[in-house]
């Protein structure tokens, strides 16, 4: 069985409950508010900084020459379908500089950051490259399910509509496949470099820190007032 294979077997329950969470089934039939999407955002624009970050720590770092050939074309990917994207929307919802400034990271983004870059900077780039396989995969398989449902173009929000088509394009496709088969070749190749559970680990606790994505604008998280157990 192929690394991502496996990685996409172990993490079904967590990649379905991001499927069926009430944000991305807003997103779906058009009801999330739109304070929550441009909270989302405005996460989210420190989560892509960040991912762009590790791409660019292992390009300035590795001497795999198909490592540099894949992330090179990955910028291009990652600056189409969410920097590009992501500036577009910030004008249409009035998300200004100012705005972008003032935001705090809330507790998931900082994780989830902390995470990719520490399966770089604790291990490598194979197993940097595992921690952010999931992020581009399951928007993928998200929001090519919504398109084969076609029920969200019954929603009113045109926001949305372009938002799901487009992580469902077929050059993103491309992409994401290219980037899945670069980790199961590495895996491959270079299997003296990894350790398996912990590279599977990478993988699972990037799902994980997805669906706490889609969670952290709903609650909202905030640090001051960190959820705590209601009761045994
Ligand atoms: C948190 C997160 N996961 C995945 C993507 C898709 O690239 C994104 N923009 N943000």
């Amino acid at each position: 069985m192929k690394f991502s294979e496996l990685a996409h077997e172990e993490t079904k329950e967590l990649w379905q409950s991001s499927k069926n969470h009430p944000f991305i089934k807003g997103i779906e039939n058009g009801t999330l508010p739109l304070s929550a999407f441009k909270a989302y955002l405005l996460q989210d624009n420190f989560y892509v900084q960040n991912y762009l970050a590790i791409y660019d720590k292992i390009l300035s770092t590795t001497d795999d020459n198909k490592i540099i050939q894949e992330l090179q074309s990955g910028i291009l990917a990652i600056n189409d379908y969410d920097v590009t994207q992501q500036k577009n929307i910030y004008k249409q919802l009035n998300i200004t500089e100012k705005n972008i400034h003032e935001t705090h990271m809330l507790p998931t983004t900082y994780h989830y950051i902390c995470h990719m870059h520490h399966a770089f900077n604790e291990y490598n780039e194979i197993h940097a490259l595992s921690a952010l396989l999931p992020c581009p995969w399951l928007y993928l398989e998200i929001f090519e399910e919504m398109l084969a449902r076609k029920n969200y173009l019954q929603g009113s929000e045109q926001i949305y509509i372009d938002f799901i088509e487009s992580y469902a394009d077929s050059n993103f496709q491309k992409y994401v496949h290219k980037m899945i088969a670069l980790l199961d070749d590495l895996v491959a190749n270079r299997f003296n470099e990894i350790q398996s559970d912990i590279l599977l680990q990478q993988f699972v606790y990037s799902s994980a820190e997805e669906l706490r994505f889609w969670q952290m604008t709903l609650l909202p998280e905030q640090w001051e007032k960190y959820s705590i157990a209601q009761s045994f």
